[in-house]
C-alpha cells in the first residue's frame, strides 16, 4: 500500500529576476524523510522557502493535506515549521520562551520530549539563556529541537548538520530515523551530499 501524499507540488517553478532556479518540479511527499540534495547554489534554500510559502513560485501549485497555498495561505502555513538558521528574529527570547512561541503556533507541541531533546543536543547547560548568547551551532540546535517537538505536518530543515558537533549529528540522525517510520509528518532536509547516516524515503536531486 502506498502512503498518502501530505505535501504536493505540481509544476512548481521559481526564478530570481536574473535567473531560473528550478522549473516544473512536481512532488508528492508522503510521511517520512525527504532529502533535497544539491551542490553550492543549486537552489536548496530557495526550494525550501518556496515550499514554506516565504518565496512566491513563478508557476505551479502547492498543497499540504489538500490545503492549497494559493487558496488558503494562512491554513497552509500553519502546517509548516521552518526557521531560517541565520535569523536573528528570536535573539531576545530565552530558550524556554522560544519553545513557548513554537507551542503557541503548534498546539500538538510535545513538552514531554524537551528534556531528551535538550540532552541529546547538549543544550542542557544553555537551557535558560537568551538566544543571542548562544553559539551559531547551539542556536541551530534550539531551532531543531523546536522542530522535533512542534508536531507540524511539514518540517523543513535547511542543512541541519551545519555547525553541529558529531554527537549532535548522530542524535539528529537518530531522531530523523524515528520520524522516517511515522505516518503523519513530512521531514524535508537539505544537504550538499546525501549523508550516509540518514535513510531517506525520497530524494529530490537538484544536481551539482
Ligand atoms: N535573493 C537572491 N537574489 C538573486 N539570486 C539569489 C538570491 N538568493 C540566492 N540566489 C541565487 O540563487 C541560486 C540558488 O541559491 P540557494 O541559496 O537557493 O541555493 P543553495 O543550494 O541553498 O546554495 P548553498 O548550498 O550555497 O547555500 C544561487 O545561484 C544563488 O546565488
Amino acid at each position: 500500500m502506498t502512503s498518502p501524499t501530505i505535501l504536493q507540488a505540481a509544476d512548481l517553478s521559481f526564478s530570481y529576476p536574473d535567473h531560473e532556479v528550478f522549473k516544473d518540479l512536481s512532488l508528492a511527499l508522503p510521511a517520512g524523510v525527504t532529502i533535497i540534495r544539491g551542490g553550492d547554489g543549486r537552489g536548496k534554500t530557495s526550494l525550501i522557502r518556496v515550499l514554506v510559502g516565504e518565496l512566491k513560485a513563478s508557476g505551479g501549485q502547492l498543497a499540504i493535506n489538500g490545503i492549497r497555498l494559493d487558496q488558503q495561505a494562512a491554513q497552509y502555513k500553519q502546517q509548516v515549521y521552518y526557521v531560517d538558521p541565520r535569523t536573528e528574529a528570536f535573539d531576545q527570547l530565552s530558550v524556554p520562551e522560544y519553545f513557548a512561541s513554537v507551542k503557541a503556533r503548534f498546539p500538538a507541541f510535545n513538552d514531554a520530549a524537551l528534556p531528551e531533546l535538550l540532552g541529546g543536543l547538549s543544550l542542557t547547560p544553555h537551557a535558560e539563556k537568551k538566544l543571542f548568547m548562544l553559539s551559531t551551532g547551539s542556536k541551530r540546535k534550539v531551532y531543531l529541537a523546536g522542530a522535533f517537538a512542534a508536531g507540524a505536518a511539514v518540517n523543513l530543515l535547511d542543512d541541519p548538520f551545519a555547525s553541529l558537533d558529531k554527537s549532535s549529528i548522530n542524535f539528529v540522525s537518530e531522531v530523523l530515523a524515528d520520524f522516517a517510520e511515522q505516518s503523519k509528518q513530512v521531514w524535508v532536509a537539505s544537504f550538499y551530499e546525501t549523508p550516509a547516516e540518514i535513510a531517506a524515503n525520497e530524494v529530490i536531486d537538484l544536481g551539482d
